[in-house]
């Protein structure tokens, strides 16, 4: 379509959300275009290649309306400058004109029994698609899975609670802070994908570190079906070169690298001057702050820049698996960003995370069964006398209500592996090898040399290094196995890389800094190629996080770093949701026996003090940065007794602190962040809308109405491209060269090359809003032979829905109990729809020749009409006790939450006042425009007894 079509003041109508009513064209830059849609309140950015928008251009004898609620008859139509004005008259016969700009943006479409009479008559698969379409949607707007059934991702629980009891919120605000590994990018998706799908936001900026940035790209592409624009400065300039004030206004979905907007003013503004609904900040534990930072240094920080940011989007989604990095401060710095009302003190937050552990030890008791005489009287302070007696008989349920107060739960959702089950186990390999001759690290001084002894080395370090000539031969001997090599830094990976490729032969590829985003992507995907793919990629400490590796089940790591939580983020590109096998983790370092080195303090250290290895430390900053001044002593000496006791001092404080923890409010924020039964619900309601037969027969349906070809490619898979003899311009999301689809959700999720097909693909939503969308199936006609009937009985079968052009977001529809109004009349005005079914009809039903058709409708005009206006009349009785019945599920569903984050406000201060008046607001908003509710005929199917 070309962009001239769209000139302001024109009306269009979406294809895709119809319900929005009469559009008008704000602006079209060429490249883009908005438009508002003033009935539901919208506004739309669309690229204008791929606008899903339909001209509306009404005809003389239509009838139309202003905005001030003058309808005329359609006489004339004239064009200016590209808009339409109307002529015609009143129904006292005064004239008048009305421009386009004045419709009413209450749209109505042209009425199904005009096209009838008009001899339009679609095929009877048509209709029954139309009708079958109808109800689909409106079952799946109603299902409590809506928004979770697209994504290509295995059913996992605490994946699942956390998306849904997130997404459900209006500008949801929180951190997501499982282990490394878990699926934190994935909860992140599926929150933005169930925001979008139900209308809750439209314009989602993700910020994430450089490196990551295409994973999330193409995460978010494979598994969600989200097309994110990717923003770096070199787009920014281009597209500000072409005539765009703002880069960031021109998409919907933006994502770029953090420092894109925390290191260049000019685009941090740009940003900050968009709407954004949704902020999702990835890796935020690299975000450093301070109570006592000064006020002019502030506004260069990282932080401070996603403070902004922060504060200027409606909803905040932030990433890390380290939220207590740098200990509480650092952590209370990231909860600031959410809520800074709530979190405005360090000193009264730390006193407050105190407090959480008498409520833990209730809730173990509870669960173990035995309350003291204390806990009792405690618990009944808290849920009340009658509440506190079902302890013994709803443990589970007093505990959700005590779970309820926790401080952080509602903002901080962090799953470990232990409360996760599935992973596989993690094995130290240790290689302790012989130093070099000669080698004396005693005459060194800079530590960092003597963990990265290659430093000591010279030039040709690869030749000497006992740890490379270990590395060489482990990958002749283990041909089949592919490894990650981590170490600290780049020239090292390079050097190494080079070495074991040129030297050694093997199948090897680098990952470092200095190699472009473009050439890391091509790196990894290289190793990641099983059939000719790399055996070992050797990385810079880039390549720690954030990635995902967890098809090698060996990582050797060639160093060390002196951080705990960069140990578990390295670990952690294997140790991932997906892994199969046992994680094996070697560690080469130079061993002395009789004193110690530095790499074997730091090897002995992590394994022997906080069994960072094998296990995830949560701890491990902590109390690193406790036994920081003992352990930099021990790296510069070599006595290996007083490592021992080191060691033991660690293992013990280890061992104390992690039992505290668990008796803290950690244990209180897992059993927040995974509701098992809750998460089970909604895996069987996911599990129930996967029916893959019912989607296959539908598409199947849509396919040859539309001229699409299928093939079978294999057991639940097909090929599906457009054919020579399409029956329209455009199939939604059918690109030009077909592609390979599968109804299967194991399938999907080991055949990434194929679509998954769902009922949220955007094919299959696109067509139905298409189906829905067009006239096409809105008229029919049949015979049928039914012995009660007398021959030539006509019958018409009338469709009606209530429509009520109101903002997505409110999901208006659901409310209402059924999707639609079916009704079938005879020509003696006898109701008879419940004793003729659609299916009835469907199956008894002789199709007509186009030409008898037009005839038989010609000749019974003034009967068909007259059934339909008495088909009209009964469909109007029922639309008042239909609308009262949606308006008192609307009060029951909106209220109950409403009363149920009333009563939390008052025992936990994370509950924002602001969400309780938002849902105030808008339970108002629905009530008005569900009263302005208006029946609307979808479809006739004229019926004729033979
Ligand atoms: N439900 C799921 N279905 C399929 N794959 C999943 C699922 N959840 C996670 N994964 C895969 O597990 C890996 C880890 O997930 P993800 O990257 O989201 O974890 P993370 O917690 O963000 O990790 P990190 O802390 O390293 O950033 C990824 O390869 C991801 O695709």
């Amino acid at each position: 379509m070309s962009s001239q079509m769209y000139l302001p003041g024109q009306r269009w109508v979406s294809q895709t959300e119809a319900e929005m009513g009469l559009g008008i064209v704000l602006e079209n830059n060429g490249r883009h275009l908005t438009i508002s849609f003033p009935a539901a309140g919208e506004r739309r950015t669309y690229a204008v290649e791929e606008a899903p928008l339909t001209r509306v251009i009404y005809h003389p004898g239509d009838s139309i309306t202003s905005i001030d609620n003058l309808t005329i008859i359609v006489s004339e139509t004239s064009e200016q400058q590209g808009c339409i004005l109307y002529s015609g008259h009143d129904k006292n016969g005064d004239h008048h004109q009305i421009p386009e700009l004045e419709l009413d943006s209450f749209i109505q479409f042209s009425k199904p029994q005009d096209r009838l009479f008009a001899g339009q008559i679609d095929k009877l698969s048509d209709f029954q698609l139309r009708y079958q379409t109808l109800n689909l949607q409106h079952r799946l707007q109603q299902s409590p899975a809506r928004g979770l059934l697209g994504p290509r991702v295995e059913l996992l629980p605490h994946q699942l609670y956390i998306a849904s009891s997130v997404a459900e919120r209006h500008a949801p605000r929180v951190l997501l802070a499982d282990e490394v590994g878990l699926g934190k990018t994935i909860e992140a998706g599926l929150i933005i994908h169930q925001q979008l799908t139900t209308g809750r936001c439209q314009r989602v900026l993700i910020a994430v570190p450089e490196a990551l940035q295409h994973q999330w790209l193409v995460e978010m592409l494979r598994r969600f079906n989200l097309p994110f624009s990717l923003l770096d400065e070199e787009r920014c300039q281009a597209l500000i070169e072409s005539g765009h004030d703002n880069p960031f206004e021109t998409e919907q979905l933006v994502l770029c690298g953090l420092p894109l907007i925390t290191q260049n003013e000019t685009r941090l503004q740009q940003a900050l001057s968009c709407r954004w609904d949704l902020l999702v900040v990835d890796e935020a534990h690299h975000l450093q702050w301070q109570e006592d930072t000064p006020e002019d240094e502030k506004p260069n920080s990282p932080y401070h820049c996603i403070e902004a940011l922060a504060q200027h989007a409606a909803g905040l989604i932030m990433l890390t698996a380290t939220p207590e990095q740098l200990g509480l401060e650092s952590h209370f710095a990231r909860l600031r960003l959410l809520d800074p009302d709530r979190y405005h003190s360090l000193e009264a937050f730390c006193e407050e995370e105190a407090n959480y552990r008498p409520l833990n030890d209730l809730v173990q008791a509870i669960n173990s069964g035995e309350l003291s005489g204390d806990q009792l009287q405690q618990l009944q302070a808290l849920v009340g006398n009658e509440r506190a007696t079902q302890w013994q008989e709803h443990p589970q349920k007093i505990t959700r209500e005590l779970l309820d107060r926790h401080g952080t739960g509602r903002v901080l959702f962090r799953n470990t592996r232990s409360s996760v089950e599935g992973f596989p186990e993690r094995k130290l390999c240790e290689h302790p090898l012989a130093p070099p001759q000669g080698y004396d690290e005693s005459q060194h001084t800079e530590l960092q040399q003597r963990l990265q002894p290659e430093h000591l080395l010279g030039d040709n370090w690869t030749e000497i290094d006992p740890r490379v000539s270990w590395l060489q031969g482990w990958l002749k001997e283990n041909r089949q196995r592919k490894v990650l090599v981590i170490c600290a830094k780049a020239n090292t990976a390079l050097d190494l890389e080079t070495h074991l490729r040129l030297r050694g032969g093997a199948r090897s590829t680098a990952f470092h800094e200095g190699m472009t985003l473009l050439e890391r992507d091509r790196a990894a995907a290289y190793f990641a190629d099983d059939i000719d793919g790399a055996q070992v990629m050797v990385c810079s400490e880039i390549g720690s996080e954030g990635r995902n590796f967890q098809f090698a089940h060996h990582m050797v790591l060639f160093d060390l770093p002196l951080n705990p939580d960069l140990l578990e983020q390295r670990i952690g590109r294997l140790d991932r949701i997906g892994q199969q096998h046992t994680v094996n983790i070697h560690v080469p370092y130079y061993s002395d026996s009789a004193k110690a080195t530095a790499t074997s303090t730091m090897v002995r250290w992590y394994h022997e003090g906080i069994n960072g290895f094998e296990k995830v430390c949560p701890i491990g900053q902590g109390i690193f940065d406790r036994f920081k001044a003992k352990l930099l002593e021990q790296l510069e000496t070599t006595n290996n007794d007083q490592l021992d006791a080191l060691i033991n001092d660690t293992r013990a404080y280890t061992e104390q602190t992690l039992a505290e923890l668990q008796a803290g409010r950690n244990q209180l924020l897992e059993l927040n962040s995974c509701n098992p039964e809750q998460a089970q619900t909604l895996i069987d309601a996911i599990q129930s809308q996967d029916d893959r037969d019912q989607l296959t027969d539908y598409m199947t349906q849509v396919f040859d109405t539309y001229g699409v070809d299928q093939e079978r490619h294999s057991e639940n898979a097909s090929v599906i491209h457009p054919s020579d003899h399409m029956h329209c311009e455009h199939f939604p999301g059918l690109p030009r060269e077909g592609m390979t689809a599968t109804f299967d959700r194991t399938q999907a999720l080991s055949r990434e090359d194929m679509q998954f097909l769902t009922w949220e693909h955007p094919m299959v939503s696109g067509c139905m809003d298409m189906i829905s969308g067009s006239e096409r199936g809105n008229t029919a006609l049949c015979t049928i032979k039914l012995p009660p009937l007398k021959p030539g009985t006509l019958m018409v079968e009338t469709v009606y829905q209530l429509y009520c052009p109101a903002p997505k977001q409110f999901q208006i529809q659901r409310f209402f109990s059924g999707a639609c109004l079916r009704l079938v009349i005879d020509n003696n005005q006898r109701d008879l729809s419940n004793i003729i079914s659609f299916d009835h009809i469907n199956k008894l039903s002789e199709r007509v020749k186009l030409k008898v058709g037009q005839q038989l409708v010609r000749q019974g005009r003034d009967r068909i009409s007259a059934v339909i206006s008495h088909s009209q009349k009964l469909a109007e009785a029922q639309q008042e006790p239909l609308i009262k019945e949606a308006r008192q599920q609307l009060l029951d569903q909106t209220q109950a939450e409403i009363d149920r984050l009333k009563a939390l406000a008052e025992v936990n201060p994370n509950i924002r006042q602001e969400e309780i008046e938002y849902l105030q607001a808008v339970q108002a908003e629905q009530l008005n425009y569900l009263a302005q509710t208006q029946l609307r005929l979808d479809a006739v199917r004229v019926i004729v007894a033979t």
